[in-house]
């Protein structure tokens, strides 16, 4: 659409009366005036109110929507729980969640069957963000999906009341999976505000003396007392990291598979650096091993692997932000051209699927899946607003770290041990005696181009149908 209106510096889209005006942003420049502190907004331009809509999933006071101090206090509260160096002491725990990960591809290898390559990320997931948060086993890797555990069940339900075109539109447009949406909520809300409950009594009981504490544990060391109030609100925190570490990481570990299994350039970089760094052996019980032993140090060193990430996530992002200013507060933006915008009361779109992919800023490869860019001389000359998945200032993402620590571990673990095998939308093009051919670009050339649509997050479209077998030995 903004192209064919031929890329203008801003697009306003008229969405009254079901929603206000939004106006999106193509470009890194107008984008960072709304993330950056100023004067004006010191911890940046507040959320658009348009998140409400979110409210059954992540609560009303969840981290997503709070502004000014009460958004400071519960980053403050959060923040070590997300620290690399957190992170490190969460490893075996984070590594525990893979096996049921490797045994459920081993068997589809084994099949041949096809599957949708997103339950199975989204399943892995939902385990890591549920070890990491709140220490717990929350039973999602099951394919077979009334195996899994009650809050798992409840909270895909809720997130498949959000799908298609029912995503944020007002309560009395949509009154029965409105009161649908209130229900699994506050099923979700009292299970997980009994494990709360559980894990603080534990906590107090047990004392910390140098044990494995999870996000919430941590976030707890200075409290007296889980009073009503403080359980409601960590119920809601938990709900957001829940919602917010498993969506977004599930779409876009599915697209690096993807991309992965059409570059073999990039796919053997990969098995090289992994055989360089972590030795030859490839079964996943070895690796997993060598990574609880010295991950903090391997891990590290994954560049390459890295780089896939970061170009993953510039191609296909997950997520962006939406931001407002009431009427009479005179925000305005600038844009390239010298022209002043005043956009009180317009809800303010930072696309990031345009602004990553600025042909001023990557050249005439925006559009083209190139982990390279980010190695070397190169990446320097990429300004960093440019590149903005977990987007920018005071209320960036909190997870980044978590998101490339769960990334590496599983790309360390399945990349060398697994072919994948797109099929449907975005399989390759073979030639006449059954082989995919290359295109000018390196990449295999394909039937049909897979995309995103959108739910809670951008997602591929058709959960990346894919086929595994074990990859054949050097
Ligand atoms: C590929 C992975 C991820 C991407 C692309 C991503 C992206 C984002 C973006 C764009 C925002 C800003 C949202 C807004 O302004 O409304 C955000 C915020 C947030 N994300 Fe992530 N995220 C990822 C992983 C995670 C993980 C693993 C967690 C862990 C719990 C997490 C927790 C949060 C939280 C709590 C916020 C709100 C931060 C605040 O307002 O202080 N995210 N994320």
């Amino acid at each position: 659409m903004w192209e064919s209106i031929g890329r203008p510096p801003m697009m306003l889209v008229d969405l009254r009366p079901i929603n206000p005006p939004m106006v999106l942003f193509p470009t890194h420049d107008i984008a960072e005036q709304i993330s950056k502190p100023t004067k004006l907004f010191p911890l940046s331009v507040p959320k658009s109110p348009t998140w409400t809509h979110m409210i059954p999933l992540i609560g009303a006071t969840s981290i997503l929507g709070r502004e000014g101090h009460e958004w400071k206090d519960i980053r403050k509260r959060y923040n070590p729980g997300f620290t690399t160096q957190h992170l490190w002491s969460l490893l075996p725990l984070i590594l525990e969640k893979m096996g049921p990960f490797w045994s459920c591809l081993d068997q589809l290898a084994a099949s041949g069957e096809e599957f949708p390559l997103e339950i199975l990320i989204s399943n892995l997931t939902f385990d890591v963000i549920g070890a990491a948060v709140l220490a717990v086993d929350l039973d999602a890797q099951y394919m077979d999906r009334s195996k899994q555990g009650e809050i798992i069940r409840l909270f895909r339900q809720l997130v498949q009341t959000y799908n298609d075109d029912k995503n944020n539109l007002p309560w009395w447009i949509v009154p029965f999976t409105t009161r649908k949406r209130n229900q699994l909520a506050k099923r979700i809300d009292r299970l997980i505000k009994n494990i709360i409950q559980q894990k603080y009594t534990e906590m107090k009981e047990q004392g910390d003396a140098n044990r494995l504490q999870s996000i919430v544990a941590l976030g707890f060391q200075e409290t007296e007392q889980l009073t009503p109030e403080l359980l409601s609100e960590t119920s809601d925190q938990v709900r957001s990291f829940l919602f917010a570490g498993h969506d977004t990481n599930t779409s876009a570990l599915q697209w690096a598979f993807y991309e992965l299994s059409r570059t073999p350039r990039a796919l053997k970089a990969v098995r090289d650096e992994l055989d360089n760094i972590l030795g030859p052996e490839t079964d996943p019980r070895t690796i997993c091993a060598i990574l609880a032993q010295n991950g903090e140090n391997l891990l590290p060193r994954l560049h390459y692997i890295n780089a896939v990430i970061k170009e993953t996530l510039r191609l296909h992002p997950p997520a962006s932000t939406v931001r407002m200013t009431k009427p009479g507060t005179g925000f305005t933006v600038h844009a390239s051209t010298g022209d002043e915008y005043q956009l009180d009361g317009v809800v303010m779109y930072s696309c990031q699927s345009i602004i990553q992919r600025d042909p001023n800023v990557y050249g005439n490869t925006a559009d083209d899946w190139v982990p390279e860019r980010w190695l070397g001389e190169e990446a320097k000359r990429i300004p960093p607003s440019a590149w903005r998945p977990f987007e920018r200032g005071p209320r960036a993402c909190i997870g980044p770290e978590l998101t490339n620590l769960e990334s590496r571990i599983i790309l360390a673990i399945v990349a060398r041990r697994y072919d994948f095998i797109k099929v449907g939308l975005g399989e390759s093009d073979l030639d006449e005696k059954g082989f995919p051919t290359l295109d000018e670009k390196g990449q295999y050339k394909v039937k049909s181009e897979l995309y995103n649509t959108r739910r809670m997050t951008s997602q591929p479209v058709d959960g990346a149908m894919m086929k595994v077998k074990l990859a054949s030995k050097k």
